[in-house]
């Protein structure tokens, strides 16, 4: 059995709270928890480096690696081509880091293809009323957006609800409560947990 640590893959709807938690686990723990350097196509900016900041490649390595399933989700924005490939996520555990990924319903279905033995975490509103109150009060949405992440959320909420697809769901209601769940599914050992 390999000592690795196992990569944890956090879902749910949008504005369901994963960055909120993914960043107080990064400040809380920034030597234990790494993302993974996502692929693109687009050129170096400043100071940036390859395989720092993205691994930058060209248009035709993207596509030989699309082609050969090496992506667990790529997308395209503008002419640039993004994605996140199996082997970043593995040089993440092969530092000896978890990798947390943060990703949508059907990144998660790619995952579960995939040899990364991942654990699966969802992060779940307390309602589709109160995930919209929070997806207006971040202010971030469009009012068109908001409608078509609540359609998106009610999709993910259902998938979620499968047997076996996560290894445990959390209701994001109260923040401090959720925080702990997190934490300690991050964190099994309670011993290596700050709070
Ligand atoms: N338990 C909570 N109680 C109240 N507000 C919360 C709670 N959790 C998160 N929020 C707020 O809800 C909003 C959405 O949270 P956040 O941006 O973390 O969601 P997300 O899942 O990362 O969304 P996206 O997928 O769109 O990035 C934020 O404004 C955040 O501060």
């Amino acid at each position: 059995m390999s000592s690795k640590p196992r990569p944890i893959v956090v879902s749910g709807p949008s504005g369901g709270g994963k960055s909120t938690m993914i960043t107080r686990l990064h400040k809380d723990y920034p030597d234990r928890f790494s993302l993974s350097v996502s692929h693109t196509t687009r050129a170096p900016r400043g100071s940036e480096k390859d395989g720092l900041e993205y691994n930058f490649v060209t248009k035709d390595a993207f596509k030989k690696l699309v082609d050969e399933n090496g992506f667990i989700e790529h997308a395209q924005f503008g002419s640039n081509l993004y994605g996140t490939s199996v082997q970043a996520v593995k040089d993440v555990a092969n530092q000896g880091r978890t990798c947390i990924l943060d990703i949508e319903m059907e990144g998660v279905k790619q995952v579960k293809k995939t040899d990364l033995n991942a654990r699966f975490l969802f992060l779940q509103p307390p309602s589709v009323e109160v995930l919209e109150k929070r997806l207006r009060g971040r202010g971030t949405d469009k009012e068109e957006a908001i409608q078509e992440r609540l359609k998106q959320a009610e999709k993910e909420i259902e998938y979620a609800k499968m047997p076996g697809v996560h290894d445990q769901i959390i209701v994001n209601d109260d923040l401090e409560q959720a925080w702990k769940e997190f934490e300690a599914f991050c964190i099994p050992d309670e011993k290596d947990r700050k709070s």
